[in-house]
């Protein structure tokens, strides 16, 4: 519990993660490792401390998860390719200027392999199909200048069916929507120059009406707040240039309350145990409040705005 961001603290609970080799949590989260090498390696460059480690260490690590046969990366050596750890993978090696290291057109032929005929992805070639998936195949194949190889008429039409009478979008057409959602649909409309297709004022509406007395953020009416949506909404409202609509002082309030003040971290709200993935999505959420400090964040990539400008990826979209 704080009034402040206590960086220097969130900067060695990320340095500190995975080091301790032996203990259950590590190997519980085995399928989770390169998400979270993304999300810790995103949360330092977000609080100006990318340099907390060490760069070459974490490529080689990157490079580790390669899977020769599928031509995709995946969670931890050995694992199958997975889109999720792919686009992970993509994302890290993007930061450390490292794509070089990589086979694209092998990478970029592993995502089109999963898009399915109505348009929507699936995360690996058995796996079930989500918005989810969908955003990550857009949003890896933008970031290695491969997103003319796509089949945007295909994606688009599935992403508008996924569109719901509240102006939200669910994880497969039909499905209810749900804040995490809305970002990857938004997101990857956003990519594809097609945010016409979005209802903005309905959207809007429905993702304002998110905030809590307490100031922090739902995923859908009814639910508990949790400061991952702070990223999940607020980053849409970037998007739709609705930002105006939410209390920032009370959502900022809100995240800085769910910090651990001793070992450092951010949890989905306060008192809960904390999470690289929360770590991110509260610094993340700051950084688009415009906290003071923090590196600006590209809201469509999760990426520093700055790569993202450098890499020509940089929307000049206004919804
Ligand atoms: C602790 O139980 C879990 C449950 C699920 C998962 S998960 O499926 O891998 N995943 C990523 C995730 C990572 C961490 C961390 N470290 C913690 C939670 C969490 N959730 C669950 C969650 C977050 N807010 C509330 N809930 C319940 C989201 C989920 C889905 C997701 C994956 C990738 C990108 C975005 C979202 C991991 C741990
Ligand atoms: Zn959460």
């Amino acid at each position: 519990m704080s009034d402040t961001l206590l960086t220097d603290l969130h900067v060695k609970y990320i340095q500190n993660l995975g080091k301790n080799k032996d203990d259950l949590t590590y190997h519980m989260t085995a399928h989770l490792r390169m998400n979270a090498v993304y999300w810790g390696l995103t949360a330092l460059c977000v609080m100006k401390h990318k340099d907390a480690l060490d760069a070459e260490e974490t490529i080689e690590y990157v490079m580790s998860c390669w899977d020769d046969e599928a031509g995709g990366f995946g969670a931890h050596p050995g694992h199958d390719a997975h889109i999720l750890s792919t686009l992970s993978a993509v994302q890290v090696l993007a930061i450390h200027e490292a794509l070089a290291r990589i086979d694209v057109t092998r990478v970029v032929n592993f995502i089109l392999g999963l898009q399915h005929p109505s348009g929507v992805f699936a995360g690996d070639q058995f796996g079930e199909t989500d918005t989810r998936f969908l955003y990550c195949a857009v949003s890896a194949l933008s970031l290695l200048g491969a997103i003319d190889r796509l089949d945007r008429e295909r994606t688009v039409t599935y992403l508008a069916s996924c569109r719901n009478f509240d102006g939200g979008f669910g994880r497969v057409a039909g499905a209810e929507s749900h804040a995490a959602q809305v970002w990857v649909c938004t997101a990857a409309l956003a990519i594809l120059d097609r945010l016409d297709v979005i209802d903005v004022p309905t959207l809007g509406w429905w993702l304002a009406e998110r905030q809590l007395p307490n100031g922090g953020l739902n995923g859908r009416p009814e639910k508990l707040e949790d400061v991952c949506y702070s990223y999940w909404v607020l980053s849409s409202m970037a998007i739709l240039n609705k930002l105006t609509w939410i209390d920032s002082a009370a959502l900022t309030r809100f995240i800085l309350s769910a910090q651990d003040s001793e070992d450092g971290g951010i949890s989905d709200r306060p008192g809960d145990m904390v999470d690289v993935f929360h770590t991110l999505f509260g610094v993340a959420g700051l950084s688009l409040l415009g906290y003071p400090g923090l590196d600006d964040l590209d809201p469509v990539y999760c990426m520093p705005a700055s790569l993202i400008e450098r890499m020509g990826l940089k929307k000049g979209w206004k919804a």
